[in-house]
């Protein structure tokens, strides 16, 4: 396969955005306790045997998690062990489940590999055919009653049960990791135990899967090699069409296009229950087409492979230019103290200047476009429902001449201990996994304003091109194009790690992502990075960090054990509550309103200003202030309904 000369370019724990809108920092003010792990794996498991009518189980004491079935019942078996074989209505559930997947009768597409990975794996780690799945699928399918509608948690257990059953025979695809249980197959990979699952927020729909020795385990999920989330089957069945007709893999844009008919071979990428997916690099170079991810144009969104470690991807057509032009002015225009652009700060909690970070920045919490774009993004990583605790709000960056920002690591780091959130991502807790870094501006070849990745090669330039940072830094001091830095500076030196490292050159329209953990949750410290000095002209990007559960502050968002309350639930959700504010405009009093979640400004409440809405739940407090003093305090309580309009 011809592979496509990579671009010519060069990417930080940072400070923390303002809060949303939703659940408070503080353990008093956290979501309703209640839902633990156990607790809500007991109410799934509960719930399918009641569906399906299947054996009756209860909870063993001594781990929680494996149940055993109970005298009431002969019928151990569940779905991933031993479906049943053939209902009275046989003839018309085969109909039925011929209708949902019409290639169970084509004998060409039933030939087909199918390849199955773990998540963010190149390889395959099982392999069967599309026929021998559909077989096994069919029984499940008459097992869970030849429901013609499957809701996607009752789909992807029956994908689980299924690939769990052929891929047994060769004992493929268990688990890699030490914690893992390896004799448990497919189902120790799905389900991580209890100290290596994140509880995310629908994780009480997970229809888990029993077993003849009565344990019970939760179901991956699947996504295709572009990451979209096979939640029906149709998706599964476009898969396979896909692969059937061998259609044509593009390498590059445009001019430089080479194209391949794609390997005859169906691949799914199983991602364990509670994970996030990751795609599944193997070279340099390879692309990854994104039709499922809608962009701004008719170009289609496109990721090229710039580094396997750590995973960085250039990514083409992500946004238009006039969505560029609308960020970068709605940040300009900015007022407000807490979002407008000024000095960039880092650190979790009391973020502080940092005399390594000189850009500046401001934060897009509420704009259409950035909320637009903030929606590509999950749906680019693989993310079947837009989460707004999963990310941080869009931050606007802002490079003058000389600015720049030294590498350092965009997951956080709980130096002390001692804070409430569990960042411990490859446990149950939660941190950023992925970056996705928006271009704004276009800056040429020595104009600097690169990211920059220390621990990457410069893969795209041949090896006995690339140059060491001695030998960059030389050249700099030679040209004049370093005359804006202070020789021996902490910039100075940056530059020439630009100059000798992987380095993405910011083109406007363009994204990078790059992702800070690896398929397991640990962090990836490879993910180092920092943005280059500018030399000439000014650079605007925009950063999205995406997590892999939601953040701290949010509904869901993971404590540590030692500050939760009696046992409390690290994903008890509580009533989404839908708040409207709005100004009438009668009272000249509120004309220059402002609304603030507790201390932190959410938006602009005076005369004429749109209603706003947010989402916010019980116990939270909503303050009006006005030239800086709070006039009016509303605390969200759960009696007065899902939808609460306040006015001013
Ligand atoms: O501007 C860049 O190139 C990198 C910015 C960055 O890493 C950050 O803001 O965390
Ligand atoms: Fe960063």
């Amino acid at each position: 396969m011809a592979k496509k000369k990579a671009k010519k370019d060069s990417v930080g724990r940072t400070s923390q955005p303002p809060k949303p809108a939703v659940a408070p920092p503080d353990d008093t003010n956290q979501p309703p306790k209640g839902a633990g792990y156990l607790t809500v794996v007991m109410k799934a498991v509960v719930l399918l045997l009641l569906t399906y009518g299947m054996a009756v189980y209860k909870v063993s004491p001594s781990t929680g998690r494996n149940l055993e079935a109970t005298a009431e019942s002969s019928e151990k078996e569940t779905l991933a062990s031993a479906p049943p074989t053939a209902t009275p209505q046989s003839e018309s559930c085969d109909h039925r489940f011929r209708s949902l997947l019409p290639m169970a009768a084509d004998a060409k597409a039933r030939s087909l590999p199918l390849m199955l990975h773990r998540n963010g794996e190149p390889e395959a780690c099982g392999e069967s055919t599309v026929g021998e799945f559909l077989e096994e699928l069919l029984k499940n399918f008459r097992a869970y009653g030849c429901k013609p509608q499957l809701d996607k948690y009752r789909f992807e257990a029956m994908l689980t049960a299924t690939l769990h059953r052929i891929m047994a025979k060769n004992n493929a695809c268990h688990s890699m990791e030490t914690y893992g249980d390896q004799t448990k197959g497919l189902l120790g990979y799905c389900d991580s135990g209890e100290d290596h699952t994140p509880i995310l927020l629908d994780h009480d729909k997970l229809v888990p899967l029993g077993s003849k020795d009565g344990s019970t385990s939760l179901p991956c999920h699947f996504h295709t090699r572009e990451g979209l989330r096979v939640t029906q089957a149709k998706w599964f069945s476009d898969l396979v069409r896909a692969a059937s007709s061998g259609e044509n893999k593009c390498e590059g844009d445009n001019a430089t296009q080479t194209c391949t008919a794609t390997p005859r071979e169906a691949h799914l990428y199983a991602v364990p229950a509670g994970r996030v997916f990751m795609f599944a690099p193997s070279h340099v170079g390879e692309i990854f087409h994104l039709p499922h991810v809608t962009g701004a144009s008719s170009k289609a969104i496109y990721l090229e492979v710039l580094s396997l470690k750590p995973r960085v991807f250039d990514v083409f057509n992500f946004f238009s230019r006039a969505e560029s032009k609308e960020l970068v002015d709605r940040a300009i225009a900015e007022t407000s103290a807490s979002h407008r652009i000024k000095r960039s700060t880092t650190g979790a909690g009391a973020a502080s200047l940092n005399s390594k970070r000189t850009s500046e920045s401001g934060f897009d919490t509420h704009g259409k476009t950035a909320l637009t774009i903030k929606r590509r993004c999950f749906s680019a990583l693989g993310f079947d429902e837009y989460e707004d605790g999963f990310s941080d709000g869009l931050q606007i960056l802002r490079y003058n001449v000389s600015k720049a920002y030294n590498s350092h690591l965009d997951y956080i780091e709980d130096r002390t201990g001692e804070l409430k959130h569990d960042y411990d991502s490859a446990g149950t807790g939660g941190n950023r996994f992925a970056t996705i870094l928006l271009y704004m501006s276009d800056l040429g070849e020595n104009d600097g304003g690169e990211t920059v990745f220390p621990h990457g090669i410069r893969s795209h330039i041949p090896e006995e091109e690339r140059i060491t940072k001695e030998e960059a830094l030389e050249q700099l001091r030679a040209s004049d194009q370093g005359s804006v830095l202070e020789p021996g500076s902490w910039e100075e030196s940056l530059v020439a790690v630009c100059r000798s490292k992987l380095s993405v050159r910011p083109h406007s329209s363009r994204a990078v992502l790059f992702y800070s953990q690896h398929p397991n949750g640990s962090v990836d410290k490879n993910s180092l990075h920092g943005a280059c000095p500018v030399l000439n002209d000014q650079k605007y990007a925009a950063n999205l960090w995406v997590w892999n559960t939601p953040r701290d502050g949010f509904a869901g968002s993971p404590i540590k054990k030692k500050f939760r309350n009696n046992g409390a639930s690290v994903a008890a959700k509580n009533l989404k509550i839908t708040g409207v504010f709005s100004n009438s405009g009668t009272d000249p009093r509120m004309d220059r309103a402002e609304l603030f979640y507790r201390d932190q400004f959410w938006g602009k409440l005076g005369k004429g200003d749109p209603v706003l809405k947010v989402n916010t739940y019980q116990g939270h407090v909503w303050n009006v202030k006005v030239d800086g003093n709070i006039v009016k305090t509303w605390e969200i309580s759960e009696e007065n309904g899902e939808k609460q309009e306040m006015t001013v």
